[in-house]
């Protein structure tokens, strides 16, 4: 039987803004985002039976049908009538509810693996579109690289691709839902926003200080207010040598830009022996 191996990456958000709450409850966000080299690599391999198996090598991820890589296949089955089925393996290296999109990634790749697997020749951008009924991070994740991300994070402006970063991510051992962390934010008072506008002319201009010095997350506020901790993480890691450091999306994974990998394997021995997941890893 057909199979393929596909990569499943994870995302930071440089920027994240949001503008209001909707009437669906939803939030209008403007994001900067950015996907990264650490991935889950998912296997899918084509059945003759109109079927879904689904198996991880992570214990704690759902099996079910609420796993989203389960989310995504039955909706590729059911939107494009396909009259057979798929087995996928997650093999999990992305930490789980963690703002580094690992959920959506997965999503993102069954869709993709579908698509190639069933030689259905569905342009990205419907993929994009169909992707969004499972997680407003999914859109994302099926484009990747460096990216503006408006309404709920599905309109999606492709930017000059900023790849190659050194990236310290540092993740406290305790997971965050994002839907908590939207809910607590007091959108009328937020203090700190990010210059968005600014943060996309620094990266078409490539200038990484500007960058790194421009990272900005509104959601921060909310989520150290749950985990003060998280702000002696990026105080630590700034001491450590790196040019900026931010939350990404809802956290609580904390992460650094450094001028290079070595300077960023420093900072990460300097965490070493803390009961925190720390991980080297470059932009894509
Ligand atoms: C915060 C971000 C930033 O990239 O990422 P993560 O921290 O999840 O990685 C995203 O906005 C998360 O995207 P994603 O995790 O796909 O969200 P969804 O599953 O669609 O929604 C989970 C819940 O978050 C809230 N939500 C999500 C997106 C948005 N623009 N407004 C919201 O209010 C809703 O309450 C929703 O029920
Ligand atoms: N394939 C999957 N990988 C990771 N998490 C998943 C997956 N399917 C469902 N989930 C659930 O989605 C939630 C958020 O997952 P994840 O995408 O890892 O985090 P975040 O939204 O913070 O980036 C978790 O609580 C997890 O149980």
């Amino acid at each position: 039987m057909k199979k393929l191996d596909i990569d499943a990456r994870g995302k930071i958000n440089l920027t994240l803004d949001v503008l209001f709450k909707r009437l669906d409850g939803y939030h209008e966000v403007e994001m900067i985002m950015q996907t990264i080299a650490l991935k889950d690599i998912i296997s899918i391999e084509l059945l003759s039976r109109r079927d879904i198996v689904l198996n991880t090598n992570c214990k704690k991820l759902p099996q079910d049908e609420s796993n989203l890589a389960y989310q995504a296949a039955e909706l590729m089955m059911k939107e494009y009538e396909l009259d057979a089925g798929v087995s996928i393996d997650i093999h999990k290296n992305i930490p789980l509810a963690a703002g580094l999109a690992g959920g959506s990634s997965d999503a993102a790749a069954v869709i993709i693996g579908i698509n190639e697997l069933f030689e259905l020749k569905i342009p990205k951008d419907e993929l994009m579109t169909l992707g969004e009924r499972i997680g407003a991070d999914v859109p994302f994740c099926i484009l990747g690289k460096t990216a503006f991300a408006r309404g709920i994070g599905e309109q999606l402006t492709p930017l000059k691709s900023l790849s190659g970063l050194s990236i310290l991510l540092v993740k406290p051992p305790y997971c965050i839902s994002t839907k908590e962390v939207y809910n607590r934010l007091d959108v009328k008072n937020i203090k700190i926003r990010p210059d968005t506008k600014a943060m996309i002319d620094y990266i078409e201009h490539q200038d990484i200080d500007k960058i790194a010095s421009g990272l900005c997350n509104v959601l921060e506020e909310v989520t150290i207010r749950l985990y003060p901790e998280l702000g002696d993480i990026k105080k630590r890691m700034l001491e450590k040598g790196a040019l900026g450091s931010v939350m990404s999306g809802s956290g609580p994974s904390v992460f650094g830009i450094f001028e290079n990998i070595r300077d960023a394997k420093r900072a990460a021995d300097d965490f070493a022996g803390t009961d925190n997941w720390i991980f080297v890893t470059k932009t894509e």
